[in-house]
């Protein structure tokens, strides 16, 4: 499929802005261009809304959510809303590769990989429509309390408009950890994808309007950061932003809510690390550390990108990684087995290069990668790059480079590791490769992180909560708490006693 669809190219679809249940175009009339990293050539393009179409937007979102007193959404039933959900997954399954081949298009990542997220897209709506389902079953819990003449019990409530701010790396996934959760939830949903790859998005609306979900309940802006996703985060109406992307971004958006006292859960960067024992299987090991490294491009928030080897082992595994590295295929990321293709855009590449060549002035070696690859003319590609001798005081040891950029230390003992590990900003996940379990669970208890993975890196599972520590974010998506984050907790407390209350004394008595 890949290969014949190269032969006769795809062609993305002109789409306008998604805006209660119609598509519209951006009243300002903007548009910006879709670029192939691969080609660097302009293949379609895609709306730029500016703050009047954010209006719009939030207007039929809070018309949507409360309409007919939220009968058909809201305050319908979990069931009622799963069924939508089950409906998007089949659509997408049905769409998978269509799909992945415009993932790849827009974002560069291999094919084998957009095909493995629409696998995952689907998935996790899946996964929610049960978690809708299941919580009809817990409305009205009640709580235990110490006094018998009251009952309380707890009702989960969408949280209402809620704006969800996706990132490139995994463009439809990214927005599917947010929009099936707050779907399943109840809320109505303004989507902001990336302007590097929105391509995907906008096929998720058109899906979403095939089955069905009522106007306003799902909407998507394209455009640009400032023009289009601050009016949104900022927005009075909008109830929760929920935002996966840089740690500056990030912050600048937590910033705009608190002048409205608004929620956020926030998904940032991060600078993971993966402690490989000299017990540790070679190959395995070397293995995990190349895809946490390389997979996606290296443009994971979850990479592992800081790579701590015990020293005796240091140079055989090195040696190692640097042969395999080099041999990884690199190339057209619609070709079936590519397993590198280009950054995602020009200005990440030359971000890419530069943190590459400061690493290098600063005195670590470059073992392999690099640069572009000689039999590649054009496209943003980065031959997978490992450094070694690198310095916790370095910038490559601090900064996220989000490309396929590995910077190698050693260590000595466990508690080195720990140290050197946790010594970032950052917290978002970590890793530990050794054959000895106790290690692996002292070291598990130890890592910073809001995720670790042991002798693996990368795994993900949309049953398992996701998000990170220290400046990496906070808030959880996927699993249960996935769905936590779009509700809000009501308590009813009800009087059962016959009696009066009692507390002042009874007029009759004064
Ligand atoms: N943690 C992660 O998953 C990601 C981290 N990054 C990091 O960020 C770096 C820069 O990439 P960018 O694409 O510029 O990331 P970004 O954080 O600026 O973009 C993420 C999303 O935020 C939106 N956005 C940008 N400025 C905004 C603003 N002022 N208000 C509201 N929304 C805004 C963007 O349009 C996009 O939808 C990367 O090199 C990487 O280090 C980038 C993407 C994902
Ligand atoms: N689908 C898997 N395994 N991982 C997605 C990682 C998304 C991120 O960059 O945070
Ligand atoms: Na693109």
């Amino acid at each position: 499929m890949a290969d014949a669809a190269a032969a006769a190219p795809i062609v993305v679809p002109q789409r306008q802005l998604f805006i209660d249940g119609n598509w519209r175009p951006p009243r300002k009339g903007a548009h910006i261009p879709v670029i192939n990293p691969a080609t660097e050539q302009i293949i379609g393009e895609i709306p730029g809304a500016t703050s009047e179409d954010v209006n719009d937007a939030v207007k039929a979102a809070k018309k949507a959510f409360l309409h007919n007193k939220g009968q058909h959404w809201s305050r319908a039933t979990g069931e009622a809303r799963g069924k939508y959900l089950r409906a998007i997954a089949d659509k997408v399954t049905e769409r998978k590769l269509w799909l992945a081949e415009l993932e790849t298009l827009d974002c560069g990542k291999p094919i084998d990989e957009a095909v493995w997220d629409m696998e995952d897209v689907a998935a996790c709506f899946e996964y929610y429509a049960g978690l809708a389902e299941k919580l009809d079953e817990i409305q009205y819990a009640p709580v235990e309390l110490p006094l018998q003449n009251y009952k309380s019990n707890i009702l989960k409530e969408p949280i209402g408009v809620v704006a969800l701010i996706t990132p490139w790396n995994y463009p439809l996934l990214m927005a599917t950890w947010k929009v099936a959760p707050a779907l399943a939830a109840g809320c109505a949903v303004i989507l902001k994808p990336s302007e590097l790859a929105s391509v995907t998005c906008l096929e998720l609306a058109s899906i979403i309007q095939e089955v069905g979900i009522p106007p306003g309940i799902f909407n998507v802006i394209t455009g640009f950061g400032p023009a289009a996703g601050a009016p949104l985060a900022a927005h009075e109406d909008v109830d929760k932003v929920a935002f996966t992307g840089s740690t500056k971004t990030g912050r600048s958006i937590m910033e705009m809510a608190a002048r409205i006292t608004k929620p956020v859960s926030l998904e940032l960067g991060g600078k993971s690390p993966l402690i490989v024992f000299d017990d540790a299987d070679i190959d395995t090991a070397v293995e995990w550390a190349m895809f946490g490294a390389f997979w996606t491009n290296g443009q994971i928030c979850a990479a592992t990108s800081r790579l701590l080897l015990q020293e005796n082992i240091a140079e055989k595994f090195l040696k190692k990684l640097a042969d395999w590295s080099a041999s990884i295929k690199i190339g057209n990321p619609l070709e079936k087995g590519c397993r590198l293709g280009p950054v995602v855009s020009e200005s990440q590449y030359t971000k890419i290069l530069k943190y590459i060549s400061t690493a290098q002035a600063e005195g670590a070696s470059l073992l392999c990668g690099g640069k572009r690859p000689d039999h590649l003319k054009k496209g943003y590609f980065v031959g997978a790059t490992v450094l070694s001798d690198v310095k916790p005081w370095m910038q490559i040891w601090k900064e996220e480079v989000f490309g396929p950029v590995l910077a190698v230390s050693t260590f000595k003992t466990e508690e080195e590791a720990l140290h050197l590990a946790n010594d970032s900003p950052y917290g978002l996940a970590g890793a530990v490769i050794s054959k000895d379990a106790d290690r692996c669970k002292r070291v598990s208890e130890g890592l910073q992180a809001g995720i670790v993975w042991i002798n693996c890196s990368q795994p993900t599972f949309c049953q398992t909560p996701w998000g990170g520590v220290k400046r990496s974010g906070f808030g959880r998506e996927l699993g249960e708490w996935g769905l936590e984050n779009y509700l809000s907790v009501k308590q009813l407390t009800r009087y059962i006693s016959n009696e009066p209350f009692g507390w002042y004394p009874p007029i009759s008595k004064l």
